[in-house]
């Protein structure tokens, strides 16, 4: 796989504090890469330096192959940011926008303008009033303009801030088009666990300036101790026992516990010579925001 994106070592200190302390990781060729991490963790410095707004204290950033401190011109033409919410002139239509955006930039097309709009599923609505426009769309545009210069990498700060569910799975299946479908790579911070889940192939995870875990999403939600969810009647005494030796949450309709595999069938076992009646278990895998919280949870301790 192609590396698109390098950071090597890279350092950032403000006013003799160290925010970002050495962060190593490679984003390639048409993946949708997770950057995550509790507030404060340093993830809009990182992106900052990434797109040349912040100067980068030690160590190197390059993309496709050019440096950010040697070559930022080069560097940065092969990205497409939207890091604070896309400015958009509202009184303006859709393609009067991208229009104005491309008279500022050199070497782009009408034809272009044409693709991207086609590609954000906007040709419908583009010569009509951004004010018309709802956020989704809004979002959509945003997207179109900063593919107008046909980037390598697309750096999103919370891309799907303030859309509803409609909204946010739109915009995340043009991400998966964009990678799929033209190799496009994607850097996508947010909050939204769940939805990092479903968009991201890989997620790194950062705290106090530091890289803590880099994985793809799958390894992150896979584990081997699984949440078991066990429907049962009344549980009596076994209460004692599933809490003192399998560390069991009473739940409504039974308990959950953190097992291996092989620990079921013998618990299974019990709960029958217990006289227990056992109407069903099934795993529930961990999701991407247990991971996290015990991952940020873990390095704090
Ligand atoms: N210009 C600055 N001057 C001083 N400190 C700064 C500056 N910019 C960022 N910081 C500090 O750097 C740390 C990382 O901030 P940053 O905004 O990168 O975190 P973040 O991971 O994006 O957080 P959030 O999820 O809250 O947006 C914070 O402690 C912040 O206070």
């Amino acid at each position: 796989m192609k590396p698109v994106l390098t950071l090597d070592n890279v350092k950032k200190s403000i006013k003799g504090k160290s925010i970002i302390n050495g962060l190593s990781f490679t984003v390639v060729e048409g993946e949708v890469f997770g950057f995550l991490g509790p507030n404060g963790a340093g993830k809009t410095t990182t992106i900052r330096m990434i797109v040349g707004l912040m100067g980068i204290t030690e160590g190197d950033i390059v993309v496709c192959g050019k440096s950010v401190k040697k070559d930022f011109e080069g560097a940065v033409a092969n990205i497409g940011a939207i890091v604070e919410n896309p400015e958009m002139y509202k009184f303006l239509t859709g393609y009067q926008n991208l229009h104005q955006y491309a008279r500022m930039h050199k070497g782009i097309t009408k034809e272009k303008i044409d693709e991207v709009v086609e590609l954000v599923g906007l040709t419908a609505r583009i010569h009509d009033k951004v004010k018309t426009y709802s956020l989704g769309m809004r979002q959509r545009l945003g997207l179109a303009q900063c593919l107008l210069h046909s980037p390598k990498l697309l750096i999103l700060d919370e891309p799907t801030n303030g859309l509803d569910p409609a909204g946010i799975r739109e915009i995340r299946d043009h991400l998966r088009m964009l990678t799929r479908e033209k190799g496009l790579s994607v850097i996508v911070s947010s909050h939204l666990l769940s939805e990092m889940e479903m968009m991201c192939d890989r997620i790194a995870i950062i705290q106090n300036g530091s890289l803590v875990d880099v994985q793809q999403v799958r390894d992150f939600v896979q584990h081997d101790q699984l949440v078991y969810n066990f429907e049962t009647g009344n549980l009596g005494d076994a209460v004692v026992w599933l809490k003192e030796e399998y560390n069991a949450t009473i739940v409504e309709n039974g308990f959950t516990i953190e097992a291996g595999k092989a620990e079921i069938p013998a618990i299974f076992k019990k709960l029958v010579l217990e006289g227990i009646d056992v109407y069903g278990a099934k795993s529930v895998s961990k999701s991407l925001e247990d991971r996290f919280l015990e991952i940020t949870a873990e390095k704090e301790a």
